[in-house]
């Protein structure tokens, strides 16, 4: 047999410094390591042999601009696209470091890094990787591995997720789940509990937006008995709840600035302390996180720490919205019309094609929320099992006399909104930073912050 070879770590870095130490640290965890200087070596020892996860440097000159990095990464993936990049950043560059991942980057971490977290997030980048060999993934080989039961769709990039799941569900590896609102988050975050070794225990689910920063304590931590004056007995926390489970903490981006430091130390240590408790308790947690905003903007903004994010982002899964996998629209549709018909007592439902191509072609803002919704308003205004393209228009020609189309909402998500009303009032106000900030009831800096986050800064002045 062909002894298992070790597996080769590419590192680029102009820094010879880096270069030994990374590589030390590679060598003594049972890897093999190489390294270059700079592109074109990079370029040529890709080449001259096998490679299998490369860590790079974002500059290699005087430049400081990162763009000589994106450039490698491009060329890189053009040349193998399989092939995962760990991307290496300074500290307070992680817009560049987004704009990396977005062009196909595995992951990133920054210099000066911790031993044992990058090593982590070599070897989970690495068991990720398909390796060249692999067969294609199907539908039906990943529920033989996993129960997917609930999560409809067999396009690519969902097949993609699920792949991911399969391959960390069983480790306690902190997830963080992205997606725009409606795209299924939550229930990736209880298919990842499902198949994992903590099945049996609870799966704790939180918003973090819903709790206010003066429960955050004894929400999480619980309180005991006479710790503050509503105490009168001891409650268990929601820590406590998921002991041997999984905590999902949805809407992680609301979490105040304040309790994101309480709760990075239950993640480190492991233990909390109950409100009013003179001990300490131990947390036995798998920590699986989920929000529609782009977190790593939000620390680049100084809305969320950068530590906890590191925290939370071992493994990150990107859930595409629906207008990226169209081709599962007419499969979620009929499961969710023979759904909604099984709720309301209905019988058989059956959607013509002309139906189908309607859906399949609509924009989807609020993803499958959105769809289910319509779903469920066009079965219900029709009254009848056969639904055609007319079924639908008629039903969203009701709707646009409904509250909601009034309001101008209806069928876009939170940030839609969000964004349309600072457009609003860019207009009325015509750019003027403090009557906007007055007319929405922000501040001047919290207005600056949404106004970047939109990409909508270039049209304010400051008088
Ligand atoms: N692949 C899927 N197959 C079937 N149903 C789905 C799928 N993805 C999402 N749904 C359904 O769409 C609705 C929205 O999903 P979910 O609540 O998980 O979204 P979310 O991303 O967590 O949204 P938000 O960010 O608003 O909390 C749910 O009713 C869910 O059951």
């Amino acid at each position: 047999m062909e002894p298992t070879r070790k597996r080769r770590i590419l590192i680029v870095d102009d820094d010879s410094a880096v270069q030994v130490s990374l590589a030390l640290l590679l060598k003594q965890s049972g890897f093999d390591a190489a390294c270059a200087d700079g592109p074109q070596q990079a370029l040529g020892q890709l080449q001259a042999g096998p490679v299998d996860l490369v860590l790079q440097d974002m500059n290699f000159s005087l430049q400081t601009s990162g763009e000589e990095g994106l450039d490698l990464l491009a060329r890189i993936k053009q040349l193998q696209p399989a092939l995962p990049v760990l991307l290496m950043t300074a500290w307070g560059s992680i817009s560049l470091a987004v704009r990396g991942v977005k062009a196909g980057a595995a992951n990133f971490f920054t210099k000066p890094w911790d031993n044992a977290q990058l090593i982590a997030l070599v070897e989970a980048t690495l068991d990720m990787a398909a390796p060249a060999t692999a067969p294609k993934l199907t539908r039906r080989s990943l529920d033989a591995q996993c129960d997917f039961s609930g999560i409809v769709g067999e396009h690519p990039k969902l097949l993609k997720v699920l792949e991911t799941i399969a391959q960390v569900a069983r480790t306690r590896a902190p997830v963080l789940i992205l997606g725009e609102s409606g795209t299924g988050k939550e229930l990736i975050a209880d298919a990842i509990h499902r198949n994992s070794p903590r099945a049996a225990q609870p799966i704790v689910k939180i918003n973090m937006g819903a709790i206010t920063s003066s429960l955050f304590e004894s929400e999480m931590f619980g309180h005991v008995r006479g710790a503050f004056t509503d105490a009168r007995s001891d409650r268990k926390g929601h820590i406590a709840a998921a002991s041997g489970g999984t905590l999902f903490l949805d809407e992680i981006g609301e979490l105040q600035r304040g309790d994101q430091v309480k709760l990075l130390r239950v993640l480190q240590d492991q233990r909390y302390q109950p409100v009013g408790a003179s001990t300490a308790s131990q947390a036995d947690l798998r920590v699986v996180s989920a929000t529609n905003r782009e977190l790593a903007e939000l620390v680049a903004a100084g809305d969320f720490r950068e530590d906890l994010f590191y925290r939370l982002n071992l493994i990150t899964i990107r859930l595409p919205p629906l207008r990226e996998r169209r081709s599962d629209i007419p499969l979620l549709a009929r499961h969710v019309a023979a759904r909604v018909a099984d709720g309301y007592g209905l019988g058989e439902v059956v959607l013509a094609p002309d139906a189908l191509d309607w859906l399949s072609n609509q924009p989807w803002p609020g993803n499958i929320r959105q769809l289910k919704q319509t779903l469920e308003r066009a079965l219900l205004l029709a009254g009848k099992q056969h639904l055609g393209q007319a079924d639908f228009l008629a039903a969203n020609a009701v709707d646009q006399g409904a509250p909601g189309a009034r309001l101008g909402v209806d069928g876009m998500t939170l940030e839609q909104v969000e964004r349309h009303m600072i457009e609003q009032a860019l207009q009325q106000h015509t750019g003027n930073i403090s009557r906007m900030a007055k007319a929405l009831g922000l501040s001047r800096t919290a207005l600056y912050r949404r106004l970047e986050r939109h990409g909508l800064g270039s049209g304010v002045r400051e008088e």
